[in-house]
């Protein structure tokens, strides 16, 4: 019977984003806090007779071949072969996609990453997590995080990841319903690149001290962003009625932390009809890393 592995790609929100630098090939320097949270698509891997990679839902605007997922699965596929001579069986892959593209939750990534850990393990190719980290990153700078799988301080592009603990929380989401392109955000004349360096342990001390998530840093991103996308302004401004409100990513998304399940589901419910709006629990880890290295660890 052919295999088939129902897997979730949760989505992560940036508590704060520094923009330190610029790279000489454009790429600029970070500095970031990524939170994965309870939301996501979930991907669906049923292997194949023949070594074909095809992916079995459309996803508008995203044609097969440019799909991160398609290519993440290529790439392991080639690493694959060349590492054990043979050529491990082609699978179908399906999409239940919930999150917004364009919405700084990283939703290409996480899929990305949850094809590459998946495959990794249903093809047994033996691909520790940090080779599996250095495959994703050609493809998204956000890739090697969800890989990583834990609450995450990060450097450089996103690449040096180092585990940082935070308090558990609830988050609203506000979609504002319009895609952001992470390009256009980060090649803004408009954008500042030279915020100064903190240390990791100056956000723990924070929150240890607030004993909460609200404040530390900032999104360098969002004053350009909200600039160019006047409704990310909007909710920007709307949602920080009720805290500390700010962009993840590159936006178009917003969010805020609440304490408990109750506070959310009180903003929640007042969020205007134009948005779409949700709430998120924090998550300590990757669930498909409960699940693996064996296949049988992901819901089948
Ligand atoms: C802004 C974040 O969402 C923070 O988590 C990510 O850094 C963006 O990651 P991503 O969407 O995976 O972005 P990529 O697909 O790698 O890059 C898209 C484009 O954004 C710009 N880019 C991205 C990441 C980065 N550190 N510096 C950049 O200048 C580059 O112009 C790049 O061509
Ligand atoms: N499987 C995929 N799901 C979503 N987008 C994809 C996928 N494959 C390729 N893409 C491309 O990647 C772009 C960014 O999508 P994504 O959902 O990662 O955006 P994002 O949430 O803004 O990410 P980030 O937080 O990394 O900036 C899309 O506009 C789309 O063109």
């Amino acid at each position: 019977m052919r295999q088939l592995l129902n897997c979730p790609a949760p989505a992560k929100l940036n508590l704060f984003l520094h923009v330190t630098g610029r790279r000489p090939d454009g790429y600029h320097l970070l500095q970031t806090v990524f939170q994965l949270i309870d939301r996501g698509d979930v991907l669906h891997f049923t292997l194949r007779d023949d070594d074909a990679i095809r992916r079995a839902t459309d996803v508008p605007g995203v044609p097969e071949e440019q799909d991160l997922i398609v290519r993440a699965a290529r790439l392991l596929q080639a690493e694959a072969i060349r590492r054990t001579g043979r050529t491990p069986p082609g699978v179908d892959i399906a999409i239940d996609k919930i999150l917004p593209m364009g919405g700084g939750l990283g939703g290409g990534s996480s899929d990305a990453a949850t094809t590459l850990l998946a495959l990794n393990a249903l093809w047994q190719a033996g691909l520790s997590r940090q080779e599996l980290m250095d495959l994703g990153l050609p493809l998204g700078a956000d890739i090697p995080f969800f890989v990583f799988g834990r609450t995450a301080f990060a450097e450089g592009v996103g690449e040096a990841l180092q585990a940082v603990e935070v308090p558990d929380c609830w988050y609203v989401v506000i979609e504002p319903g319009v895609a952001v392109p992470t390009a256009k955000i980060f090649t803004s004349e408009h954008l500042t690149r030279n915020t100064p360096l903190v240390i990791m342990s100056d956000f723990s001390s924070y929150l240890a001290k607030r004993n909460g998530l609200q404040g530390f840093g900032r999104n360098d991103l969002q004053q350009v962003a909200t600039r160019l996308f006047p409704p990310v302004a909007e909710a920007v401004e709307w949602l920080g009625g009720y805290g500390d409100a700010r962009m993840t990513g590159s936006g178009a998304c917003v969010f805020c932390a609440f304490d408990s399940e109750e506070q959310a589901d009180a903003v929640l419910a007042k969020v205007p009809d134009a948005w779409t709006g949700w709430k998120a629990k924090a998550l300590r880890h990757h669930p498909l890393l409960d699940m693996l290295p064996g296949t049988e660890s992901c819901e089948a």
